[in-house]
Order: C-alpha cells, then structure tokens, then sequence
C-alpha cells in the first residue's frame, strides 16, 4: 500500500495547530467552524464521538476556507461514513490494517496514531508516513518523540493529547513535528469570540 505523502502533508501544514472537536450540537457546528476560521485556523478535526458528529462534519463543511476531518476513526465503517458526509481527511487514535486500507479506498488522507517503534514501522509497512503521536503527554512527551523521530527519520508527526496553547511551541519547534492537535481551542461553554482569540494566538504558534 501506498500513501500520497503530499495530500497529508497539505492536511497536516496547512496550520500549527488543527483544533480537536467534540460538538454535541449540530446547531454550534457553523458558528464553531466560523470563528475557529475567522482566528486563522483552518484544518479541523470533528471526533465521531458524539451523536451528531457527521451531521457536524456535514455543517462545518459548508464554511469557506475549512478543511474538515473526521477524528476517532476506529474502523473501516467509520471511515466510509465519514468520507460520505465530506470529511476530506482522516484521523484514528490507533494503526490497523482495516483503516490504512479503507483510507486506500477512499482515496483520503489518513494520519493514523503511534504510540511507539513498533507502531511506526507497521505504518511503514502500510506505505504511511505521516503520524498521530498519542496520547502525546502521557506517552513520554517531547523526549519519546525525539527518540523516536532520531530513529525514524522519514516521519512526521501530529502530536495530540495534553498539550496546551503554552506547551504547544516547545512540541512545534521540533522538525519531526508537522503540527500537534488539542482540544483547548473549544472547551467549556461554547464562546465565539474566546474561540477566536485562541484560534488568533494558536494559528501563529511555531512560526
Ligand atoms: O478522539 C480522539 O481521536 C483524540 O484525538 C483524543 C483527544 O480528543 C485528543 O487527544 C485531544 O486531547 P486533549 O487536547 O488533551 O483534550
């Protein structure tokens, strides 16, 4: 199998920071989108963890200049629904043969997670190059990466999980590092201009 680096590589640099969301109300889909969009933020990840996440992914998909993804991608199913309801990358927590394949298939961008050596060289296997370090924090933070990408010196990573807009900068100056994901552009009580300001600080983050 065989990964078109370029299309993920465009998913992953597009922005530092590609927002990591649990929406709970299609209704705050646009307005969510918007503002991320507005900030600077353009790359978003919709995680199928909610009920109405495709219908989410359907709704921020209509917002000029958003790239939307699909997250928690645990299998091939999740991935066919996903690429129906216009996700245009994919992202899983894990690495399994039945993703990588159904992202093949689909023919999208997938960034599937790692979470050490041995998963990285099952993705190499698959064709993929491109990775989610997760859960980045608890997983041995910035010093496994670098161990990891010293070994791995053709991959690039998505770090996500624990990481904050005041850690962020020390993961992005990592060359390894294409971009990392988090979900603190959206926590708490849905606010568009908060989103905004922290989209505006999080999509000049690394540069
Ligand atoms: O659902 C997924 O596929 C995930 O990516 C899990 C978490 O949503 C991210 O790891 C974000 O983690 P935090 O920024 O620490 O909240």
């Amino acid at each position: 199998m065989f990964q078109d680096t370029t299309r993920v590589d465009a998913v992953m640099t597009r922005c530092p920071v590609i927002p990591v969301l649990v929406v709970n109300d299609a209704a705050l889909a646009r307005p969510m989108a918007e503002a991320l969009v507005a900030g600077g933020l353009t790359t978003l990840e919709v995680t199928l963890r909610t009920p109405c996440a495709l219908d989410v992914i359907r709704e921020m998909s209509k917002v000029e200049g958003a790239l939307v993804g699909a997250g928690t991608v645990l299998n091939a199913d999740d991935l066919a629904r996903s690429v129906e309801a216009g996700a245009r990358f994919i992202v899983s927590p894990g690495l399994t043969e039945g993703v990588a394949q159904a992202a093949v298939r689909h023919d999208v961008p997938l960034l599937p997670g790692i979470a050490n050596a041995g998963d990285i060289m099952r993705g190499l296997d698959l064709g993929l190059t491109r990775f989610k370090f997760f859960p980045a924090t608890v997983n041995g933070g910035l010093p496994a990466l670098k161990a990891l990408a010293a070994v791995f010196g053709q991959v690039r990573f998505c770090p996500t999980g624990g990481i904050t807009e005041e850690t962020a900068p020390e993961w992005l100056a990592h060359p390894a590092v294409a971009c990392v994901g988090g979900s603190w552009l959206t926590s708490g009580a849905f606010d568009a201009g908060a989103i905004e300001r922290r989209a505006t600080v999080a999509a000049t983050l690394g540069s």
